[in-house]
């Protein structure tokens, strides 16, 4: 049905797991990533097709670093960790930087942080300079930046990185290859009867029941992130597909338009860039808890958020920053810019627009947040 989505697409992010980049962690894998790039090559330069631009996002580094440094157990301290992926990260760089110049690649190490893409600033920057790599023929070779995320900062798992990048660029499609054919019905590794899941639509949210953990503990996200990925990349109108990453020419023949591997296919209509900036911020600085009145107003109105609907502010945030907008049980309908900052919100909740300049003593605006800066996460 949708065997176009891969054969379309022109701009491809890959997203490839630490248990195939490491071997299941006996140590980085080269004839691996030989393949990947030879098939990269092809993409990039193919004769027979139009040319694609990849961009590679790897997992691996704390999986190498814990080799390099002769750590059987994964360490618990975060130190360790971040040392760990730094030492490992060396070698990842290294590799990617050698096979891909073997099949006259250049490539370029990314490593970025949530901090990164969250500020409006930093994150167009990041693109910028993706698009350029991208226009010089060159692969960006992207990772989290370990060694110096904190828990406020971090993504987590590359597979939501994978999506923000896929969202970033505006990518058709993102791959994300691992030790298993796809998505099935339940754990492969726990359940034998599980059946194979070919074609899905993402975001269904019947799928995120099927997907468990990491099967091994080399791997941090297991299968549920990357359903939540293929949701979140769909916001950009990016389709994803799982594929096994030991899949002889898996990337050719997807390109090809091959049904290998599980498609989670893009339905919901493609956001505004902005919006989906916002859409894509893990973590917010506060919230404001509106009544249902306001609710309706957003969701089916498409109108902004006054002041008059807010019953609560939660958090510490300033003029600008993205916060969340929930209704009274707590759900999350809408995030956008704060036209107040958080203590002149509390002052704000339940006022009218005509009292807002003798509460203050100033307007800046009369929205809390406006309509053109707001982006719904739920619908009516
Ligand atoms: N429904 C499912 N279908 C396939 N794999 C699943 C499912 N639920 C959990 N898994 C597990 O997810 C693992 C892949 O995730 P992970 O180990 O994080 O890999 P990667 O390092 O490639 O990101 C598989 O090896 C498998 O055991
Ligand atoms: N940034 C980490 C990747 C963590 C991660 O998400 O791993 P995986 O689930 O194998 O994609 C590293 O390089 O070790």
């Amino acid at each position: 049905m949708a065997s176009n989505v891969l054969s379309d697409a022109r701009r491809i992010v890959v997203k490839v797991g630490s248990s195939l980049v490491t071997n299941e962690g006996r140590g980085l894998d080269e004839a691996a990533v030989g393949e990947w790039a030879r098939q990269l090559a092809q993409l990039m330069h193919g004769d027979d097709a139009p040319r694609r631009e990849v961009i590679m996002v790897s997992s691996g580094a704390v999986a190498e670093g814990m080799k390099r440094l002769g750590w059987a157990q994964r360490p618990s301290e975060v130190h360790e960790l971040q040392a760990a992926a730094a030492v490992g990260q060396m070698g990842l760089a290294q590799m990617y930087e050698t096979k891909l110049r073997e099949q006259g690649l250049g490539s370029a190490q990314v490593l970025l942080t949530h901090a990164d893409l969250a500020d409006r600033e930093r994150y167009l920057n990041a693109r910028a300079t993706l698009l350029a790599l991208l226009r010089l023929g060159v692969v960006p070779v992207i990772n989290e930046n370990d060694t110096v995320v904190t828990d406020e900062i971090k993504f987590g798992d590359n597979d939501t990185l994978g999506a923000l990048v896929a969202n970033l660029v505006e990518a058709d499609a993102l791959v994300i290859l691992t030790d298993q054919k796809g998505l099935y019905t339940a754990d492969p590794r726990r359940d034998p009867s599980a059946q194979f899941v070919h074609e899905a639509r993402a975001g269904d949210v019947t799928l995120e029941a099927m997907a468990g953990g990491a099967g091994s503990s080399i791997g941090r996200g297991g299968m549920i992130t990357k359903i939540l990925a293929a949701k979140r990349a769909a916001g950009s109108g990016t389709s994803t597909v799982i594929a096994w990453g030991r899949e002889p020419d898996v990337l050719i023949r997807l390109a090809r338009g091959e049904a290998i591997g599980t498609l989670l296919v893009a339905q919901t209509p493609k956001k505004q860039a902005r919006k989906q900036w916002m859409a894509d911020h893990l973590q917010l600085q506060g919230a404001v808890t509106v009544d249902a009145g306001a609710v309706n107003k957003l969701l089916r109105d498409g109108k902004s958020l006054l002041p008059v609907g807010m019953v609560a502010v939660q958090g510490d945030f300033a003029r600008g920053d993205v916060i969340a907008i929930r209704d009274a049980k707590g759900l999350e309908v809408a995030r956008g810019l704060a036209n107040y900052a958080s203590a002149e919100a509390r002052r704000l909740c339940g006022k009218h627009s005509y009292e807002l300049e003798p509460l203050l003593g100033y307007v800046a605006e009369h929205e809390m947040v406006h309509r053109d800066n707001l982006v719904l996460m739920t619908s009516a």
